[in-house]
């Protein structure tokens, strides 16, 4: 038999001193429990203890600022912080002032558990968290929600703070994609670098290489110069790769030779360049979809996709809805526009919007508010007055079921707009337009005709040649007997 492990708890509420204590002594732990952090303190300088879990908020002392003291006396001690503050700032405080791990008040027992059984288990690196004393605690944190979904996703971008693993974030059009990259960068090892964003859907295709890798001059029509990559320009520092279901082929295939290889060439250059970029990578569409129908490769999926982060939709997180309208109403008075608030009703209004173009669509109707309506409290009726302005028109309004599909293509052209409204070329939207039709459209006639384009064509009313030919051009995979 080993010696049971001893847990030293601090936590100004005596309900949650038992519960633990009595979760964590059924499980074979030894127990100490204490309602101060100078009695805490006082244990862990005596050399008592195996694992610390401590409160944020207590009467003498905030724990947050007990853990760098405790990292410095016994640097192999794992500390556990549990909040009721459940905000991005005090994830990114705990991880970054050497917590072992952060828990958002309620959790659950169960998961409790498996943190200390993991802090006990997990070789003990002596050094402290390299966080430790980093110029961004910030105090003005961009990150807004306290829902559980958020309160998952801080926890995980303060985790990836202290590596360079590579990131994944998915989610609908308007979710935060970019902020999450771009709190990654600020609170993350590489945040003296530069952070370089591109977005492989506002890039002609042709020029996506190039403008990822550089060019040598001559290497294509045009080149007159040599011009240096986004690669390179994020040296040291973070490239956001936005909207990378829309990268073509080609890149695809350098991108991956890259990640392999860690180093690069530019277009029509010989010599390597060493990458030294921290990669995380965006988009909206599903990638696994993509892979289904041969557009993305898998490989490259599995490269990129290190650390998955899912931004959930703002409609399956109303809860945060109050705090996101409060912080971009703050956004546009500190903008120049009219400060307001929200009634009661009006936040009840917004809760039952279904929110196609999720933080986007809210930052924008509150800049709205802010602007058109004189009063300073707005009620429920500006906020269905607006949204009714913005939306769609209705089924009803277009005549009924329908008009479901045109609905649906609305919604979707209008995301995909407000997504590109910063950096998109306008000069070939209908082309672009017509082409994202087009592609399911192709797609699903093979499907249906397993592959043969003689059915296909006349399905389609097209000329086999024609169909060919767009087949090409669409890079569809050609595949027969499908099912
Ligand atoms: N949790 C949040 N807290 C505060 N602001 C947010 C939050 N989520 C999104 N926003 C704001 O909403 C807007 C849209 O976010 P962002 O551009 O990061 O979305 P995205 O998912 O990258 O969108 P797209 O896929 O369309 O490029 C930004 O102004 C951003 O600051």
């Amino acid at each position: 038999m080993t010696e049971p492990r001893t847990i030293l708890i601090a936590d100004d509420d005596r309900a949650i001193r038992t519960v633990l204590s009595q979760a964590l002594g059924r499980s074979g732990y030894q127990v100490r429990a204490t309602s101060s952090a100078a009695t805490l303190w006082r244990w862990v300088e005596d050399g008592e203890g195996d694992l610390v879990i401590t409160d944020v908020v207590m009467p003498d002392e905030n724990g947050l600022d007990l853990v760098p003291r405790i990292k410095r006396i016994r640097p192999e001690l794992r500390v556990v912080v549990m909040s009721a503050q459940s905000t991005f700032a005090t994830a990114i405080k705990a991880t970054q002032r050497g917590a072992f791990e952060y828990l958002p008040k309620p959790f659950d027992l169960k998961e409790l558990l498996a943190v200390c059984e993991r802090a006990l288990a997990a070789p003990a690196t002596a050094s402290a968290e390299e966080g430790e004393g980093a110029a961004a605690e910030g105090e003005r944190l961009p990150l807004v929600g306290r829902s559980t979904a958020m309160q998952e996703i801080y926890r995980t971008v303060a985790r990836l703070t202290t590596t360079d693993l590579t990131v994944m974030v998915t989610g609908e059009s308007g979710t935060g994609k970019e902020l999450i990259a771009r709190a990654l960068h600020d609170y993350g090892r590489r945040r003296t670098g530069p952070f370089v964003a591109i977005n492989m859907a506002a890039i002609p295709r042709e020029l996506i290489e190039s403008e990822l890798f550089g060019h040598e001059r001559g290497a294509f029509t045009g080149a007159l110069n040599r011009g240096v990559g986004r690669f390179e320009q994020a040296a040291g520092g973070t490239l956001f790769l936005d909207e990378i279901g829309d990268m073509p082929p080609e890149a695809q295939t350098r991108l991956l030779r890259v990640l392999q290889e860690g180093e690069f060439t530019t277009v029509g250059g010989r010599q390597p360049i060493k990458a030294n970029v921290r990669i995380v990578a965006a988009t909206h569409r599903d990638l696994r979809q993509l892979i289904r129908q041969g557009l993305f490769r898998e490989d490259l999926f599995y490269r990129l996709n290190v650390v998955p982060i899912r931004l959930p939709p703002l409609r399956e997180r109303v809860e945060d809805i109050p705090l996101l309208a409060r912080h971009f109403l703050d956004r546009a008075r500190a903008s120049g526009l009219p400060s307001k608030q929200l009634a009661p009703e009006a936040l009840e209004r917004l809760k039952l919007h279904p929110w196609p173009g999720n933080a986007r669509e809210l930052e924008n109707l509150m800049r709205r508010l802010a602007a058109l309506y004189p009063q300073e409290v707005i009620g429920a009726d500006a906020v269905t007055a607006e949204l009714a302005e913005a939306a769609p028109a209705t089924e009803a309004e277009a005549g009924g079921q329908g008009t479901s599909l045109e609905q649906a293509v609305e919604r979707h052209l209008s995301g995909f707009m407000a997504a590109h409204r910063d950096g998109m070329p306008v000069r070939d939207l209908y082309e672009r337009v017509l082409a994202e039709v087009e592609r399911p459209l192709l797609r699903l006639a093979l499907a249906a005709t397993r592959g043969n384009q003689i059915k296909a064509a006349s399905m389609l009313g097209l000329n086999r040649n024609t169909l060919r030919k767009k087949i090409r051009e669409l890079e569809l995979p050609v595949v027969r007997g499908l099912p």
